[in-house]
């Protein structure tokens, strides 16, 4: 699914009330019959009582509308009109109009006003959408300041009231903070950024009718995958097929110590469709892995240093048709002589266009040198899977806010030509040909130790399988974030553990 600018999204609402045709007023009493829809399966009538704050704009038209549609269907309604400016909107004007012919309406015009909030109330925030064009001051300031201090749930309708859409505010600024955010058709950029997750609470997109040709025609930057389109990835397993049609997977990964990040990253790659695995570690870890994990093969470093993972053994002979694809990263340790196993297996993994994924203390080793000379050794192509922190090792810099992030993003995936997977809510994956997709997947249990070596297993086998490098970013992080979803619901969010996911994967 695409996620538009504004300027996209009312060119895109003008483009259908031209070509549909609809009226400006008729797709406003669309788009409010989607929220009222929302709202209703959600907030039974009865049990709440609901007040409504609309400012002047069409946000506030649909307030408005919104109103005139629960009235009927019997919900204890105050609507209050918030008097901020002179300008009002024809659609405003209008549902202001067919409003007061069934229910009176609230002026606040001056900022001594009060409103006494109980219990059962709900709040529907309609002061501003996305035609916010400056941060808010005076009444409309003091109005979202009172109802953030209400304590009774916050329904937005669109986005948040002075949350701008696709540019950050500032620290200082006043916002709503919702506890649902219903928005019209097309999600908005803000909503996948953790620094508004206080503002926009969870949410939800409702269909407005808006013109599909348009939309399919626009050249979006940003998407969020939805699961109805990630799951048309994936590929059935044919009934004549053998494990060798499912590909070999080589992982390194493991070190003294660091066993359990080895066996977590080659379960999950196990788990994951993958037709062989073969776990390439340190000696010691041999008996482990057989014990734990009877189904992966295991090829030992002969090194000798047994507590570190050095390999000497990347040459043609051993890897060339041998393997499908490479992982290589958890609990592998950060130290020189490690990176130069890295490296070395990167530019053999170049040479014989071995798809890779690259991970945890594998990034790490590569950010060792002061001018990042390493990076320039990872193939074409690869799937990078870095939290915050190693990706600002990557980049040796930091940012001022999560769209400064964003933009470094899409410029490091375009200058190296890889998949960044940068994990955290809404993981974003940045492709080489300047995109970024949101996963739609996952939960705050997720946040712990482990969960980032099993993502690393099961992107390794969609590789070894013949997923291309962003299809098999795209569905991993997918369903890696699905099973870390079902595992919350049997264990419970603070209660699971990276296992869970495991032994959750289903696809
Ligand atoms: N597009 C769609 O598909 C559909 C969209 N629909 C709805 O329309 C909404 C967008 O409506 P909208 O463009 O009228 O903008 P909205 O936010 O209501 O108000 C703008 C007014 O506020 C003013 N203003 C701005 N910032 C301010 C500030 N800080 N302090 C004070 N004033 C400020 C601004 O003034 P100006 O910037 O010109 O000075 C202008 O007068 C959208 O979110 C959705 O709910 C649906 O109904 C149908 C389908
Ligand atoms: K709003």
């Amino acid at each position: 699914m695409k996620i538009l600018f504004v300027n996209e999204i009312r060119e895109a609402d003008a483009y259908t009330i031209l070509h549909e045709p609809i009226d400006s007023i008729d797709l406003m009493e669309r788009a409010s019959s989607a929220f009222v829809s929302w709202f209703k399966e959600n907030y039974l009538v009865g049990n709440y009582k609901v007040k409504i704050f609309c400012g002047l704009g069409d946000n506030g038209g649909d307030g408005l509308a919104i109103a005139r549609m629960l009235h009927p269907l019997g919900y204890d309604l105050e609507v209050f009109v918030v008097k901020f400016s002179k300008k009002i909107s024809e659609n405003f004007d209008q549902n202001l109009y067919r409003l007061e012919k069934q229910i009176p309406v609230k002026i606040i015009d001056n900022e001594s006003f009060i409103v006494n909030f109980e219990k059962k109330d709900v709040i529907i925030d309609a002061l501003l959408g996305s035609g916010l064009s400056r941060s808010l001051e005076g009444l409309l300031k003091s109005v979202v300041e009172k109802l953030n201090e209400s304590e009774v749930p916050i329904i937005s309708v669109d986005i948040p009231s002075g949350l701008f859409a696709n540019k950050s505010n500032n620290l200082s600024d006043t916002i709503i903070k919702a506890t649902h955010t219903v928005s019209f058709q097309i999600p908005k950029l803000a909503f996948m950024l953790p620094q508004n997750a206080e503002f926009v609470g969870d949410w939800h997109i409702v269909d407005i009718g808006l013109n599909e040709d348009f939309i399919e025609k626009v050249t979006a930057k940003f998407f969020y995958s939805t699961p109805l389109e990630v799951e048309k990835l994936i590929k059935p397993r044919k009934k004549f097929s053998h494990k060798g049609t499912f590909g070999h997977a080589l992982l390194v990964s493991g070190s003294y110590g660091m066993m359990g990040a080895a066996i977590l990253s080659a379960r999950a790659c196990m788990r994951s469709g993958v037709g062989k695995l073969t776990v390439h570690s340190i000696p010691s870890g041999l008996a482990i892995m057989q014990m734990l994990l009877p189904e992966a093969m295991y090829w030992e470093t002969a090194s000798g240093e047994s507590d570190l993972f050095i390999s000497t053994q990347y040459n043609i002979e051993n890897i060339a048709n041998k393997f499908q694809a490479v992982g290589i990263g958890p609990g592998l340790g950060v130290n020189i002589k490690i990176k130069e196993s890295i490296e070395q297996l990167c530019e053999l993994c170049a040479e014989l266009s071995i798809p890779m994924v690259i991970d945890a203390d594998a990034l790490n080793n590569l950010s060792m040198d002061e001018n990042r000379e390493s990076l320039s050794k990872i193939p074409k192509n690869s799937i990078l899977t870095p939290h915050p922190k190693e990706f600002q090792n990557l980049l040796n810099k930091s940012w001022k806010d999560d769209y400064e992030k964003l933009e470094l993003l899409t410029q490091f995936a375009v200058n190296q030509g890889v998949i960044v997977c940068l994990k955290g809510a809404n993981t974003a994956i940045a492709l080489p040909d300047g995109t970024i997709h949101f996963n739609s997947s996952g939960n705050a249990g997720m946040a712990k130790a482990g969960s980032g070596d099993v993502l690393t297993g099961m992107i390794l086998a969609l590789l070894a399988q013949g997923y291309s490098p962003k299809e098999a970013a795209i569905l991993g992080v997918y369903q890696h974030g699905l099973a870390g979803d079902k595992a919350a619901q049997n264990r419970g969010m603070n209660n699971m553990i990276a296992s869970d996911i495991i032994e959750n994967i289903r696809f």
